[in-house]
């Protein structure tokens, strides 16, 4: 089996064996993948052929761009010297020690230590334990309730799925665990009604404060949130939103666990997040831009505060591939690249900026409401009627789901959640890329504007 098999032959073997995530299985099979054979910078290349513009940087993942061969080599080296070795029982190897010492450098004052997992939702399952564990050892066993929000996204694993808030993943398999409680996110668009975004961003986060009073604050460990919620539509949180969590974590002296898995390693215009929205985390979680998507590698950067805590027991938590040397190697190539090609700072002074002036334009067309971005991660709400917000008569996502459609026939990749639109394309993207990108997603919008017409959508 190779790429160079027609496509049909490819699908149909892929529809025989291979189970996708997040996919109704049998519909795609009828259908049959596309299938991704190679890319370079921001570009994808197809069985086909066919050469797309990838604005989602595979999985908000790939910050320094496909083809690195820099990382290509770092893996060779290091699966040649040491394919691997477990960092358990007394043990390490250099790439760990390298990459968590990078990390230090790297993060805000104060967090010195990492935990590494495989992915972002192992590295959420570690945070839900080790702020339960932090507490128990502080003499506080009880405080082992987590707070997020609805509509958040924290990964996919039993405790990682359980602490994001998406219902119909809770509605599969029996979610949330207990001890896990839901506020309503910041999402203006959808949920504002009448009040002004600096109004309800207060009143969101006062939910906080509320749960927190309701739930007993001798209960509570911590409170997790990403800087902007990402997979749940790019929300960007009211100006108002993260000062008053800020005041009330503050005040309560719960944990804040800041899921940088998305806004993290540049995505913001910052290394982090929580550097963009000016927040003061306990813990980090880490992963996609960590690698650039080129290795399988997570992990949860710890203040000096938890980790002098948690190093002080055993704590029986960790998993075969944490700090995987391999993994390990290519990471450190990774933010080698991005620190010494200074992408972050390019990002923040030169692309985010032009970026952001493109996409706001697309508010000029008539399907779309809101565009808000940060950095570069952004996100346009579809709407059927600008003034009022309105969502569309067809249930939630099918709208997004023809215009997704209409930008992967103009060879765009954009992603859709519900009726808003996402980019989130490699931090490398070029001016002249980005002006592709506003084409294409412009005359998407239109296609899809003609469809909905047609069909009496609206
Ligand atoms: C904020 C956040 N936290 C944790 C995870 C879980 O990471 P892993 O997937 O590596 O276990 C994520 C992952 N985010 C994610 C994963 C898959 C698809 C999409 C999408 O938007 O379609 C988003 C994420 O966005």
């Amino acid at each position: 089996i190779t790429n160079h098999m027609p496509t049909s032959e490819l699908q149909a073997l892929d529809a025989a064996h291979h189970m996708h995530p997040f996919t109704h299985g049998s519909g795609l099979a009828g259908k049959g993948a596309r299938i991704i054979t190679r890319a370079n910078g921001a570009w994808l290349t197809d069985s086909d052929g066919n050469r797309i513009l990838d604005a989602m940087a595979g999985l908000w993942c790939v910050n320094i761009g496909y083809g690195r061969k820099e990382l290509a080599q770092a893996a060779a080296r290091q699966m040649e010297e040491l394919p691997y070795y477990n960092t358990f029982f007394q043990t390490t190897h250099v790439p760990a020690i390298a990459l968590s010492k990078k990390l230090a450098e790297l993060a805000p004052e104060g967090f010195n230590h990492t935990f590494f997992a495989g992915s972002g939702s192992e590295a959420n399952d570690t945070n839900l334990r080790l702020v339960r564990t932090y507490w128990a050892e502080k003499g506080q066993p009880e405080r082992n309730i987590v707070i997020s929000r609805w509509n958040a996204y924290h990964g996919s694993s039993v405790g990682s799925g359980s602490l994001g808030g998406m219902k119909g993943m809770h509605m599969q398999g029996g979610l949330p665990i207990p001890d896990i409680h839901h506020i309503d996110q910041p999402n203006w668009w959808a949920e504002g009604g009448d009040m002004t975004p600096e109004e309800f961003g207060l009143e969101r986060a006062r939910q906080l404060e509320a749960a927190i009073e309701e739930l007993g604050p001798e209960r509570v460990a911590a409170f997790i949130a990403e800087p902007i919620q990402g997979a749940g539509g790019v929300i960007v949180p009211p100006d108002t939103y993260w000062p008053e969590i800020q005041r009330i974590v503050d005040k309560y002296g719960i944990l804040l666990i800041a899921d940088e898995v998305i806004c993290g390693f540049g995505r913001t215009g910052n290394w982090f997040g929580s550097q963009t929205m000016n927040i003061r985390p306990h813990i980090m979680t880490i992963a996609k831009g960590l690698s650039s998507g080129y290795q399988p590698i997570g992990g949860s950067i710890i203040c000096d505060e938890v980790a002098e805590v948690i190093n002080s027991i055993e704590f029986n938590h960790g998993y075969t591939y944490s700090g995987h040397p391999v993994a390990c190697a290519v990471a450190l190539e990774n933010l080698r690249i991005l620190d010494e090609e200074k992408i972050v700072e390019k990002v923040a002074t030169e692309t985010a900026p032009y970026l952001k002036e493109k996409f706001e334009t697309l508010t000029d067309h008539p399907l779309v409401g809101e565009a808000k971005i940060v950095g570069m991660m952004g996100s346009i709400a579809l709407t059927p009627d600008k003034a009022s917000r309105a969502a569309f008569e067809a249930e939630a996502g099918t709208v997004g789901f023809i215009c997704r459609e209409r930008c992967f026939s103009n060879n765009l990749v954009m992603r859709h959640v519900g009726d808003r639109m996402i980019i989130s394309p490699p931090l490398v993207i070029a001016k002249d890329e980005i002006d592709t990108l506003i084409e294409r997603a412009w005359q998407s919008l239109d296609e899809c504007h003609a469809r909905l017409k047609d069909e009496g959508l609206m």
